[in-house]
């Protein structure tokens, strides 16, 4: 197994793990308990289209959710249900967007699920840190540590430095709560979201994008 770690963008065009862990890799990861699909989108104007049409929309900008719509947050995503959520963020979704052919959803609350996922899908993985809007985040790095730990493969320099930062789980955690990103979701109120994103293999949903469209891999293999 080969892996590579990306910043921000598909480097290759096969199999990706997209890892946004604050927080749009989790929201979507448990929206599919609820929903049977999470369409992404890119832009405000076009989720609101979707609301438009009667859909339920969440979404947030700079974490702020956007008014109107359910938050970009896995705790508040389990108060909903239906067919399709909508979904726009900062970061994760964007780059689910940019994608070239398929992406798995990658998280701590998913690692082992996702990481099992891959190595049964192909034989080479891109995993993909989603960063925030074009700059690095640790708590994207640290999470793509340990999933390419669990795929356990051979990797390239960048995916192995994130394994070798990942040896320590107690300062894994307390670099994710120091974060940026943690600080400023902690700001608006978002404390809970961190510690859930935090807690490690809580579901066995593996997420896959395909075809501008997110559902659980075990409804891909139904449907086909
Ligand atoms: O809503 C989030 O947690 C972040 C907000 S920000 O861009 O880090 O300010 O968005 P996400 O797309 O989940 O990284
Ligand atoms: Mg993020």
């Amino acid at each position: 197994m080969r892996i590579r770690l990306s910043f921000e963008r598909q480097e290759g065009s096969g199999l990706c793990i997209m890892v946004d862990l604050l927080r749009a890799s989790a929201t979507i990861t448990a929206a599919l308990d609820q929903f049977r699909e999470v369409i992404p989108v890119a832009d405000i104007e076009e989720a609101v289209k979707y609301s438009r049409k009667g859909y339920p929309v969440a979404g947030e900008r700079g974490g702020e959710t956007v008014p109107g719509f359910i938050a970009n947050s896995p705790i508040e995503v389990k108060n909903y249900s239906g067919d399709a959520l909508v979904l726009t963020t900062s970061n994760g979704t964007r780059i689910l967007e940019s994608v070239k052919s398929h992406a798995l959803v990658g998280c701590l609350n998913n690692l082992d699920a996702v990481a099992e996922a891959a190595r049964e899908l192909s034989d080479e993985v891109e995993v993909v840190m989603a960063g925030v809007n074009g700059r690095f985040a640790i708590e994207d790095f640290l999470c793509a540590g340990e999933i390419i730990a669990a795929i356990d493969g051979e990797m390239d320099e960048y995916a192995e430095a994130s394994v070798l930062a990942v040896q320590d789980r107690s300062l894994v955690d307390d670099a994710i709560r120091r974060s940026r990103s943690a600080e400023r979701l902690e700001g608006l109120g978002f404390r809970d979201d961190i510690e859930y994103c935090i807690r490690r293999n809580i579901t066995g949903n593996v997420p896959v994008y395909r075809d501008g469209t997110v559902k659980l891999m075990e409804e891909i293999r139904r449907l086909h």
